[in-house]
Formats: C-alpha cells, structure tokens, sequence
C-alpha cells in the first residue's frame, strides 16, 4: 500500500524557517550541516540553529531521535529545545542560545584552565543535568568541556554537539570508537561489557572525571598521544590523576578518585557524587560570570 508518510511529533512542515528567524553568524559545522545563530524576527530572542540537509525521509528518522530526546528533556542545566522545522528538503533544529559558548573554547581563548570554585560550579550543575539524562535512560557518550556551554548569567548548560547521544547505530560507533577517545572509559574501550551497550550511565562518570582534570589543565590526560595509542594506554594504566594535585583540595581529589574508578561497578553513581562534600553550600555563579568577562577581556562590574 501507499508508503504512509510519518508524521514527527515536534517538527513544524511547510514553515518557511526564514519567515521567523533572522540568519546571523555562523556557529559551527557540525558533522551532519551548519550552525547559525539565529534572531526571532517577532520575539527579537536568539537561538542557535542546526540546518541538516535530508537526503530522504529515512535520514529524517536519524536526525528525529535528537529532536525526541530534546523534546523529553526539562531540565534547567540541558539546552533547551526551541523549535523542529522541516522545510525544503532542510531539517532545522533550534536550541536556545548559550551566550558564553563553550568551555574548551573559553580555556583556550584564556589559555588557562578554571580555578577550584569555577570547577566545583560546573561540576555541581553537569553532574544535576547527567542525573536527569541517566534518570530517563538517556546516557550523554561524549561529556567533555566542548559539550558544557556558559549562559550570560555563568550558569551552565549540558548540549552534545557530537550527537552522540542518540548513537545507537554500529556505523556511527565506530567513527565514535575511533574519534577522539580521550574521555573514553576503560570498559568502553575493552568492550569488557561485551553482551551489553558498553555505554552505560557509569561510562559518562569517568567523562565527567576526565571533564574536570580537563577544566584544570585545558586538555585531556594523554591528549599528547595518538587516539590509536590513548586507547591501550587508558584501558591499561592506572586512572589518572591531576599533575599538580597538591594545588587543589583533598576532597576535589577524592572526589575526582570516585569519578575515575577503573572497574565500572565500583565507580561512584551520580547521586552518590552530589552528596560529596566538594559540591555542598556552593554560592551563586559569580565566579563563571567573571570567567566570561574574562574570556570577553571585560571588567565585571558587580
Ligand atoms: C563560537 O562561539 C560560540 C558562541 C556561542 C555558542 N552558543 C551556542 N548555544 C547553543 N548551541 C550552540 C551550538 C553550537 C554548535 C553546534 N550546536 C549547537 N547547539 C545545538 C545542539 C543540539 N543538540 C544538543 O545539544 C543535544 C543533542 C542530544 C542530546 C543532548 C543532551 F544529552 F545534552 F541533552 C543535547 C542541537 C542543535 C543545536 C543548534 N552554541 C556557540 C559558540
């Protein structure tokens, strides 16, 4: 019978996106089409969009899993989802805007990592947005500072640009088995889980854990070595740990240890590390507001 043409919940057809937003800078290129910021041409709000061309409807059925997994997401630490519009063989998908833009981009514009108190406010709030993804069966597969983005307010917002979250296709997991596996647990790795997804909810807590010793020293552990070397040399060597440990606190290295357990079942859950003492009566966001005004070699005047 007539193909029946399925209709995806959460994307607007025949809207000519144009007709809305206001195309303004590039953001990026991702693997799958370009990012723009965008203006509301009524609301006058930003947004960033990410044009996908379709080659046909079963490429829509790839790229919807993103939108499905943005639609469900209510968090105040994940990027929300805007707006799905599909128009002229064109996908758009618009998130609303993270002003500061991403972490790597804001240590490698300083050229310095984040001090303690910056840390701990960005881990506090990752690991509240990796709790929810892991409390709806969502596993993130790819936390590191190019995925936490900085609202103008400091606060911080979880997105995966690398679209790894939805990597539930063997031909994608290679290319991301051989991408950059820095962040990459053990098991992952060794496939150790073999019958099962090796990702699992405790693979994105050793990303988080290569996150942090990257928010100090602006690059992964091992970044200096090939991706084909860095796999042995993770799945064989002990966790690492940070270079100059003595210059933070015992209970950020503590905290750090639980992330970076090497057997999966002994790694510390998401609710067991907001429980730590290193993420207890933090204050308010200042110290990321001053981190932006930095980045923009601005006074913060406050
Ligand atoms: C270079 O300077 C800047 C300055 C500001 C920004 N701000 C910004 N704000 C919001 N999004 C973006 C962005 C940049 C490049 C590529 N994608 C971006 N956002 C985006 C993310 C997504 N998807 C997700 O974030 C996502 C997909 C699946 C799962 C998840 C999660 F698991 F986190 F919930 C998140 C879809 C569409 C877009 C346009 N960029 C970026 C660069």
């Amino acid at each position: 019978q007539r193909q029946k043409k399925r209709t995806f919940e959460h994307i607007k057809r025949g809207l000519d996106p144009y007709s809305e937003w206001d195309q303004l800078e590039k953001l990026g290129d991702g693997a799958f089409g370009d990012v723009f910021k965008v203006r509301n041409k009524v609301r006058r709000d930003y947004a960033a969009a990410k044009v996908i061309e379709l080659g046909n409807e079963e490429e829509m059925e790839e790229h919807y899993n993103e939108i499905a997994i943005l639609a469900k997401i209510n968090h105040p630490s994940i990027v929300k989802l805007v707006d799905g519009i599909f128009y002229e063989k064109k996908l758009w998908i618009l998130i609303e805007y993270c002003e500061g833009g991403a972490l790597d981009d804001i240590m490698e514009k300083l050229d310095h990592g984040l001090n303690e108190e910056q840390i701990q406010l960005v881990s506090r709030q990752t690991l509240e947005a990796l709790n929810y993804c892991h409390s709806i069966g969502v596993i993130h597969r790819d936390l590191k500072a190019g995925n936490i983005l900085l609202m103008k307010d400091g606060s911080v917002k979880l997105t995966d640009f690398g679209v790894s979250a939805l990597n539930d296709n063997v031909e994608q997991m290679r290319e991301t088995f051989i991408g950059t596996p820095y962040w990459m647990a053990p098991e992952v790795i060794m496939c150790e889980t073999r019958n099962t997804d090796p990702y699992t909810y405790s693979a994105d807590v050793w990303s988080f854990g290569i996150t942090i010793i990257e928010l100090v020293e602006i690059e992964p552990p091992n970044n200096d070595l090939n991706p084909q070397r860095v796999l042995m040399k993770i799945a064989r060597s002990n966790p690492p740990t940070l270079q100059d440990a003595k210059s933070f606190s015992a209970a950020m290295n503590s905290f750090l240890a639980l992330c970076l357990k090497k057997a999966p079942l002994e790694r510390a859950k998401c609710v067991d590390l907001l429980q730590h003492s290193w993420l207890q009566d933090l204050g308010n966001n200042k110290p990321l507001r001053q981190l932006l005004a930095e980045a923009r070699a601005e006074v913060l005047t406050e």
